[in-house]
């Protein structure tokens, strides 16, 4: 129940004085479907003058509705007043009734509200209102008794003259006027129907309420609210102690398996971070990083624990942000390690899709088993033969990688040759299509990947494209990068075939050995009447570009042959790529696409140190890093007059600042005072002569040490301790390097170089033809210095001393003199691009010590950890470098 105060101002229609009534009645709520009502009856003067009839008396002379405009203010909706009018009218008319008839009021009521309108105008006015009230006293007394029915009705009908009927009922019990009613409604209906056939339009709006009508109201609203909104804003519908206890228990329940599952994920996910912390602590550890990358079973198995690690974390469930974050962080880096240990392809995304698991052993023992035995048989008939010869393989997809250090065949690229040799000899079922690009294209499109193709692909020694390097091992295997197949050759390390394989890259049979596969360059056997002494050199721009072809070398007389020459010239050839891009292979076919593959083929040995930057950075996190960097093809850009290498001004920019946060100096074959005439920063710290000539800080012990040291002055007037350990070969050189130059000066292009401690012959600019006349004169004179010895650079054949030290010799000896040598905390990293900067890889390597970082555009074998293409890429190293070490420093 509530208060409703109600204020209508009427304006007589007739006498213009305003009369303001104002009226306080008690009443129950309205339930809200009442004004519903208003929104499809129309409220007409009808309807008011209707309820007019039954207005109670008033002390003050009401006039009829009819004669009054009514403007109605309200403090609730507006157009609920009528029906609410209406309501405390029929109240008052059931209150006198039942003091009249003397019924004691309270029990069930039902109100029922009929509208009937029939339209449309034209047919004429016919409108039925009723109103009725039923209240039920309750099962235990007599119907008939108690029971009573109110009914109001109001009736207007006609065309032209209205007319209007009006009536009040009220009845106790059964009333007989129920069955009438019945009947009557019966009656309606048919009447209806038929209006409704005639085209006649009728709208009944019916409003019925049963029981107790503010319960009933409450119950709706809150019925509507929570329905309408589903905020649950407003009570809640009262439930009975067993519906609330049930539901408690059915919370708490799924309370308790909720926090069940984030628990169980959360153990499962400790359990998982103390694997993560083992593995992680065999990642960080630089010694088994150099087993694994040595070590393929090694890696083969960490790879395993990493995935096996990677798959369980990936099926911890729990929708619990907590859950979620600490899966996604394990998981990140999980792919980083694997990616570190396992590097896939460049450019590709790490993802788990894309990693993929090896084939039960036996499978892909047996096939190796069988290639490996093909490949002994085809290389035995191939030692009686003199001519050409085929050889089968069998491929074996594998998805993961299988690595040991054998030698590697590529199949990337595509030769005329290839066509014809492939086209009559493939199996008509051979999902392999002519060439060996098919072979890669067709992997790429997702052809059978991860199963094994005991498919046979012929070796054939004309082709020059494949690239081997020299392995100890017993078996063949094959390896499916994400975009590339790669062939990895295992032979039996029986000497004979390692002889006629001549597997033995780089071996120049001389004191030196950095063993660096040879700069690509295309093989002709016969080109220099010389036996290759290695495998096998790769086309122009495309180092591994490689068919699927073993070269099989044969030992020719050739023009040196009496020398160490054979190894020099096929050296020389492949000492340096060319730099100019090739876009065309010997079919105009575009190449470019083949080398690429084959270096990011390459490049899963050696990760580029920008891509892996973070993995450097957070191997030196709480280390004191000190670089070394080689000078041509590293700082400066290699070009044909080595006199004019100069670094461009934004590389000297970098290197100046990498050197304010880092102990950095430059280790060059050129000499000391070259190579800083080059660089001239002061900040550096400078070794020429690869190495036999340092100027480094003065560090008494490093002096005393060392029989070649002791301290000076440089040309800024600062105590420097310079260290030549070769000094005594000063005169020699000097001798050597005017013979050459006098020996070379008929040879056009050819161009020799004193460095100090060692002497440069260039051949970059001399035709391939006069090679070996380069390589002769060099050959004439070193045969009378047998304290010289010969080593190879880029296009460039390098006369120095048979003392014991290199670019290697001189890090440690850097190092040490910076009072950076066997501390825990130091990381040296070495850039450098040739040969000779293999030395300084190789101590860096095996004294567990830092990172080489090759220097290189095509794929080299090397002691690097990682590479970078060019030395644009070397100024982006660095200024990463003094990036991060300010915003590590914040
Ligand atoms: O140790 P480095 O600093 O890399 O010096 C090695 C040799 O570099 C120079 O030659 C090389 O660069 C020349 C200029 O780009 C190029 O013309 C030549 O073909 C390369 O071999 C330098 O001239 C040599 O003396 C160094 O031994």
């Amino acid at each position: 129940m509530s208060w409703l105060r109600r204020i209508e101002l009427v304006e007589p229609y007739y006498s213009p004085p305003l009369l303001l009534r104002e009226t306080t009645s008690i009443f129950a709520p309205k339930a809200l479907p009442f004004p519903s009502f208003f929104e499809d009856v129309e409220v007409d003067y009808e309807l008011g003058y209707a309820l007019d009839l039954f207005s109670p008396p008033s002390p003050i002379k009401t006039p009829s509705l009819l004669s009054y405009k009514l403007i109605q203010r309200v403090e609730r909706l507006g157009s609920e007043i009528l029906l609410q009018s209406l309501s405390d009218r029929v109240s008052e008319l059931e209150s006198r009734f039942d003091r009249l008839a003397k019924v004691k009021s309270g029990g069930d009521r039902k109100y029922t509200w009929t509208a009937e309108i029939k339209g449309p105008e034209k047919h004429g006015l016919e409108r039925k209102y009723k109103w009725t009230t039923e209240i039920k006293e309750g099962k235990h007394k007599k119907k008939a008794e108690t029971d009573k029915k109110y009914r109001w009705t109001a009736e207007i009908e006609g065309k032209g003259e209205i007319s209007r009927k009006y009536t009040f009922t009220a009845s106790n019990g059964d009333d007989a006027s129920d069955s009438s009613e019945t009947k009557e409604k019966e009656k309606k209906k048919k009447k209806d129907k038929k209006e409704k056939k005639e085209g006649r339009d009728t709208r009944l709006v019916e409003i019925e309420e049963l029981v107790d009508h503010g319960a009933v109201v409450l119950r709706q609203a809150f019925a509507k609210r929570t329905g309408a909104s589903g905020k649950a804003k407003g009570k809640r519908k009262e439930l009975s102690p067993q519906d609330a206890a049930m539901m408690i228990q059915m919370t708490f329940r799924a309370y308790l398996i909720r926090r069940s599952q984030a628990l169980r994920a959360l153990r499962d996910l400790a359990v998982a971070k103390s694997k993560l912390k083992e593995i992680r602590a065999l990642f960080n550890n630089f010694s088994y990083r150099r087993r694994v990358a040595h070590d393929a079973a090694e890696r083969q198995g960490f790879t395993e624990r990493i995935i096996v690690l990677l798959l369980t974390v990936d099926a911890i469930e729990g929708a619990d942000v907590m859950v979620r974050a600490a899966k996604r962080s394990m998981v990140d880096e999980l792919e980083a390690m694997l990616d570190a240990v396992d590097p896939q392809p460049a450019g590709k995304s790490l993802s788990m899709r894309r990693r993929t698991f090896d084939m039960p052993d036996g499978v892909i023992q047996r096939e190796i088993a069988e290639g490996v035995a093909q490949v002994v048989q085809m290389l035995e008939r191939e030692e009686n033969s003199s001519n050409t010869f085929e050889a089968c393989l069998p491929v074996i997809s594998l998805s993961a990688p299988r690595e040991t250090n054998l030698f590697w065949v590529l199949l990337l690229s595509t030769r005329q040759t290839d066509r014809q040799t492939h086209r009559h000899r493939r199996p008509p079922t051979c999902p392999l299509k002519a060439t060996t690009r098919s072979i890669h294209l067709q992997h790429l499109r997702g052809g059978p990947r991860y199963t094994t193709w005991p498919r046979q692909l012929r070796l054939d020694h004309k082709c020059p494209h494949a690239l081997c390097h020299e392995t100890p091992a017993v078996s063949a295997s094959a390896r499916h990068f994400e975009d590339c197949l790669a062939f990895r050759i295992e032979i039996p390390q029986i000497g004979k075939l390692r002889r006629e394989l001549n597997l033995d890259p780089m071996d120049l049979k001389s004191n030196h050995a950095a063993p660096v596969l040879t700069d690509p360059t295309p093989l002709s056997k016969s080109r220099l009447g010389v036996h290759s002494s290695r495998l096998p050199y790769s086309p122009p721009g495309a180092a591994f570009s490689a068919g699927l072809y073993l070269t099989i070398p044969r030992r020719k007389a050739g023009l040196l042959d009496d020398v160490r020459s054979n190894s020099w010239l096929d050296a020389m050839k492949s000492s340096s790529p060319p730099h100019r891009k090739i876009t065309k292979d010997v079919n105009n076919e575009p190449v470019a696409n083949e080398a690429d593959i084959a270096y990011h083929t390459w490049m899963v040995k050696y990760p580029s140190a920008l891509t892996y930057f973070e993995q450097i950075t957070n191997y030196a996190k709480g280390k004191r890093i000190a670089l070394f960097l080689d000078y041509d093809g590293t700082l400066s850009p290699i070009v044909d007059n080595p006199d004019c290498a100069f670094m461009s001004d934004a590389m000297r920019a970098a290197v100046k600042r990498v050197a304010k946060h880092f102990p950095t100096a430059i280790i060059s074959g050129r000499s000391h005072d070259k190579v800083y005439e080059f660089v001239g920063l002061k900040e550096l710290y400078y070794a020429g002569s690869h190495g036999m000539d340092i100027m480094g800080p003065v560090r008494q012990s490093t002096a005393d040490d060392h029989r070649n040291g002791f301290t000076t002055t440089d040309k800024q007037g600062k105590d420097v301790n310079l260290f030549q350990p070769a000094a005594e070969f000063l005169p020699m050189i000097g001798e050597v390097y005017e013979s050459l130059v006098d020996s070379t000066k008929d040879i056009e292009g050819a161009k020799v170089e004193n460095n100090k401690f060692c002497v440069s012959v260039h051949y970059r600019n001399v035709d391939e033809k006069s090679w070996p006349a380069v390589a002769q004169c060099v050959h004439d004179i070193l045969k009378d210095y047998p304290r010289l010895r010969l080593t190879h650079g880029r296009k460039v054949l390098e006369v120095r001393p048979t003392i014991n030290w290199d670019k290697g010799k001189a890090v440690t000896f850097l190092l040490e003199s910076l009072g950076l040598s066997d501390c825990e905390d130091v990381l040296p990293i070495y850039i450098g691009d040739d040969r000779t900067d293999e030395d300084a890889f190789k101590v860096l390597r095996e004294g567990n010590r830092g990172y080489g970082i090759l220097v290189s555009a095509v794929p080299k074998e090397s002691n690097a950890f990682y590479s970078l293409r060019e030395p644009s890429e070397v100024m982006e190293f660095l200024k990463s470098l003094v990036m991060w070490r300010k915003s590590s420093a914040l």
